[in-house]
């Protein structure tokens, strides 16, 4: 991989977002390198949906600075072209087609970044089945490939998300509560599947289950009131009193 000369890929600079006065943000600076994976924690309520909700063009901050790449002016671009840059979402509740087998959904979610006239003039069937079987591979759904989607275990189907956004080749990946609902082995198998990700991507994760977080081992900013409270490792993060205070000590 060519590592970019700049090494800030999202750069928020003072974003605030007001709800009728009420500021879900409040003058929030973060910014994210290559290839780095941040975990995002905080309170309900802190701004942690509303930040993913300002980087996917979502929500439109009412001051402040979004720049991907150094130079695409996120807060100037709607949600379908703040997706062709590369940024790419995941929700809480995976949106897979469960009707489907597994390789139809990742079939599904390459030709999705296609679009259709290039679905049309593509002649790779056989390059679609080796991008297939590398993301499967990834995603440890290699032996559920002909399963369909709807058998498939809360953890498997996340993973076949994570998957179909991999699929469309993003350069940040958003990701929210991926731990969620999981078994522990699935919490610890997805902690390393996201690390094997953040070799080559960028991923922020929002997360409340401070043993998954443990386990992604990364940087950790802890959110509070719109700002940014706290950052760096997650034990300097666990010992700032302001963070027990509001967050871990509840
Ligand atoms: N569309 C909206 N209209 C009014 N208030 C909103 C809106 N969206 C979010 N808020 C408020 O903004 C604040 C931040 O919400 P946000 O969902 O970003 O927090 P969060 O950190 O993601 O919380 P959680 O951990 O519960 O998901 C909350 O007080 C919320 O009620």
């Amino acid at each position: 991989m060519t590592v970019p000369v700049t090494p800030t890929l999202l750069y928020l600079d003072n974003i605030t977002v007001s709800f009728d006065g009420f500021r879900a943000l409040n003058a929030l600076s973060l910014a994210i390198d290559h290839a780095e994976m941040r975990a995002i924690i905080g309170p309900n309520g802190a701004g942690k949906t509303t930040m993913m909700d300002v980087i996917t063009g979502k929500t439109q901050p009412n001051e402040g600075t979004a720049l991907f790449e150094g130079t695409h002016d996120l807060t100037a671009l709607d949600e379908t072209a703040i997706a062709e840059l590369g940024i790419g979402r995941k929700f809480q509740t995976p949106t897979i087609f469960e009707m489907h087998t597994v390789e139809d959904n990742l079939l599904l979610a390459l030709k999705n970044r296609r679009g259709p006239l290039a679905t049309l003039l593509s002649r790779g069937v056989n390059q679609d089945m080796v991008r297939i079987d590398a993301l499967l591979e990834r995603v440890r759904l290699t032996a559920q490939r002909h399963r369909r989607a709807g058998e498939l275990s809360h953890g498997q189907k996340q993973w076949l998300e994570i998957g179909m956004l991999l699929a469309q080749e993003p350069k940040l990946l958003l990701i929210d509560e991926p731990a969620a609902g999981m078994t522990d082995q699935e919490t610890a198998d997805t902690a390393d599947l996201l690390r094997d990700i953040a070799r080559s991507k960028a991923v922020i994760v929002v997360e409340h289950d401070m043993t998954f977080v443990r386990d992604l081992g990364v940087k950790v900013t802890c959110l509070h009131e719109g700002s940014v409270l706290a950052e760096g490792s997650l034990d300097a993060v666990s010992a700032n009193e302001r963070v027990v205070e509001v967050y871990l000590g509840r």
